[in-house]
């Protein structure tokens, strides 16, 4: 299990700046390896701190052709409905990169709109299924053939839940399934389905990024010292798990870390 690292940033800008180095380093790395970069999106305010991916050096520098993008958790919705993590990320960021739009994994069009939360989560691990086959999605050597992601980017609710996976909710629990799904998530919308805790922990390196007011503060604290029902304390990785936090965020931590 890696060691969780922490890096304190003083403001929002120098934490666009750590996540768009830190991703375009991972990309060469994994392009130079296997010529494929595989990237898991989360939702909510994570898509708005990926600006300066967009931006010179990191953007001409990251091989765009080469990635491929996955969503870690998807609310149960049409692509064009103002909940859709997929119109989120496709607005805010995808549609002005040139990642070709058959690198681009949403959860299925026709289950989301139609609210088909079990069929959609069972779609989504077959299109898994289906990458890892065609070795787009490398499998995870140390145990039983889960799928290992070289990157994904999270972010985490003021309850400590990250992805759908809620505190007191037993998605958390899954141990078979790469993908599950809930219907009465306590974060709006309801439906939505997930990436599993083992898959999101054999992934090679996994980013939480959390900028907040205090809101999130004692669940950063929580997660930080693994204090259970956390379902972020749970988060681990196979190379290195980063915590990317704001002062805000970091307040409750004691005795903490590298400030940027
Ligand atoms: O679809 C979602 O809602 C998310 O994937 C969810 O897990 C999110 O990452 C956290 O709730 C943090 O959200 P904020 O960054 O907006 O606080």
């Amino acid at each position: 299990m890696a060691p969780a690292k922490k890096i304190v940033f003083k403001t929002k800008h120098e934490l666009a700046v750590e996540l768009a180095k830190y991703t375009a380093n991972l990309s060469s790395k994994f392009c130079k390896e296997r010529g494929i970069f595989t990237v898991v999106l989360s939702g909510g305010d994570l898509i708005s701190w990926l600006w300066k991916l967009l931006e010179p050096p990191y953007a001409d520098s990251i091989e765009w052709s080469k990635c491929h993008i996955f969503w870690v958790d998807e609310r149960v919705c049409g692509w064009d409905d103002a909940d859709s993590n997929y119109k989120l990320a496709y607005d805010g960021f995808l549609s002005k990169v040139p990642v070709p739009a058959e690198n681009i994994y949403a959860i299925d069009k026709g289950l989301g709109a139609e609210g088909n939360a079990e069929l959609a989560a069972e779609r989504y691990e077959e299109c898994l299924k289906e990458k890892v086959n065609k070795n787009i999605i490398r499998t995870y050597k140390k145990s039983s053939g889960f799928p290992q992601f070289d990157l994904q980017l999270l972010g985490m609710g003021p309850d400590g839940h990250m992805v759908s996976l809620f505190p007191g909710h037993d998605q958390i629990n899954e141990k078979v399934k790469w993908v599950t799904f809930i219907t009465d998530s306590p974060k709006p919308p309801p439906k939505r389905i997930t990436f599993t805790l083992p898959v999101i922990n054999c992934a090679s390196y996994n980013v939480m990024a959390v900028l907040c007011d205090k809101e999130q503060a004692d669940s950063v604290a929580a997660a930080l010292t693994h204090t259970k029902d956390v379902p972020a304390g749970r988060l681990t990785a196979d190379v290195e798990v980063v915590w990317f936090l704001d002062q805000a965020a970091a307040s409750k931590l004691k005795g903490w870390c590298s400030i940027l």
